[in-house]
């Protein structure tokens, strides 16, 4: 008999993507869905769905106690609720989850599993129970960089990130493209003209962009034509909470650090939200172990994992291959700009682009359901 699975935050947008990905992938067969809503219960399962029930509570302890496995991605607060309560309530099944809220508990694990089946395996040993998706900055990296993080190459690291305005949510990326489309039209008409000046046309774009009437109530000031060099809580120390993650988060993917009573590989950087869409890239830089030959970097990042792309360090090459745009709704993740820097033959640059929605967000937690259904 197939097991049931709840479905939570599935009409989400990494919920969504999710969905889709499953139905890419035929995994809808290999089990009973059980959709749940925290708006609509009662309501219709999606359409595409055939079979699905009516839509349960997902507030409903006892109607969740039911599930063996549960995938949520529907946000944090709804795990700092629910879940807290339904392991309360004496459940022992198995959660999925996209939110970042559980990541570093220590019965949690992070879930990436082309780069860390054997941490995800020996958990699966000991009983863990809780697998949660990573940070996009940091799920993208890792799966880029995971043939020199696990061949030990990485002594420490830099990441300067380039964040898609997806990672604040549906409602960043409407009011990035509704900024956009105002201070267009604010200056449409000197566009137009062909004959008019192109700094007159600057002062009426900073113009709009400073009005106090352009939407800014999600990113909280104008982000298109402009950038936010912060993204997540500020801890207080100077570092964001994004960036914060790169390195707690990494470590823990990989199975190192106090944790695990070895050294964590320092990784440090400054993240920037900029006005693309769903696409997170990162500019890197990498002190390595030792001074390994270009050729094989190039190789031991391909091998790394099967979507892992080395994109020539030339500029027509990068300029087609390594952009949002190309990267948008693939799994790839292009790894390019490689080069030993001027400080010495240990220091690597890199540059590397992947969705956030896909690698970032969705893709970890649907592999994950296959692994714990025996199905990866
Ligand atoms: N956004 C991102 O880039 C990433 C997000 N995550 C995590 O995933 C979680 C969910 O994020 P995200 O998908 O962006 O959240 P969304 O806001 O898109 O969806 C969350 C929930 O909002 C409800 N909702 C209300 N109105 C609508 C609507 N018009 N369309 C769709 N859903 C609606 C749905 O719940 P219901 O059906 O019950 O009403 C839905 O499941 C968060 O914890 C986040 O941290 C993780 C990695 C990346
Ligand atoms: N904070 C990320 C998106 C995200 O949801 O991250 P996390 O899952 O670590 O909270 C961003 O804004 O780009």
């Amino acid at each position: 008999m197939t097991q049931s699975v709840g479905l939570v935050g599935w009409r989400g947008m990494v919920g969504s993507v999710l969905m889709q990905r499953m139905r890419d992938e035929n995994d809808f067969s290999l089990f009973q869905p059980v959709f749940f809503s925290t708006s609509n219960a009662g309501g219709k399962a999606p359409a595409w769905a055939d079979g699905a029930g009516p839509l349960q509570n997902a507030y409903d302890i006892e109607t969740l106690k039911k599930l063996p496995i549960i995938v949520t991605a529907q946000g944090g607060d709804y795990t700092s609720e629910v879940y807290p309560k339904l392991r309360a309530a004496g459940w022992d099944g198995v959660w999925i989850d996209a939110a970042s809220t559980l990541r570093m508990k220590d019965d949690a694990i992070i879930v990436l599993d082309p780069v860390n089946r054997a941490v995800i395996d020996a958990a699966l040993q000991r009983g863990v129970k809780n697998f949660v998706g990573g940070n996009c900055t940091v799920s993208c990296m890792l799966m880029g960089l995971a043939g020199l993080f696990n061949n030990d190459l990485v002594d420490w690291m830099t990441s300067m990130t380039y964040q898609a305005a997806s990672g604040g949510g549906a409602q960043h990326m409407r009011e990035l493209l509704t900024q956009f489309g105002i201070i267009n039209q604010s200056v449409k008409s000197l566009l137009d003209d062909p004959a008019s000046a192109i700094l007159e046309i600057d002062r009426g774009v900073l113009q709009t962009q400073k009005d106090a009437d352009l939407p800014r109530d999600h990113f909280g000031v104008p982000l298109a034509g402009s950038l936010i060099p912060w993204i997540d809580k500020d801890l207080g120390n100077g570092v964001s909470r994004e960036e914060w993650k790169a390195e707690a988060e990494t470590n823990k993917i990989l199975g190192r650090g106090e944790a695990f009573g070895t050294e964590p590989t320092r990784i440090d950087g400054l993240c920037v939200r900029i006005g693309a869409m769903r696409c997170h890239s990162q500019a890197l830089t990498l002190h390595l172990k030792r001074d390994v030959p270009l050729d094989e970097i190039t190789d031991i990042i391909r091998e790394g994992s099967k979507w892992a792309k080395v994109i020539p360090n030339e500029r027509e090459a990068t300029m087609q291959g390594l952009t949002p745009v190309a990267v948008t709704g693939t799994l790839d993740i292009p790894v390019g700009r490689l080069r030993k820097m001027s400080m010495g033959p240990q220091y690597l640059s890199a540059f590397t682009v992947g969705d956030q929605l896909l690698w970032g967000a969705a893709e970890p937690l649907r592999r994950m359901l296959r692994i714990t259904l025996g199905e990866l």
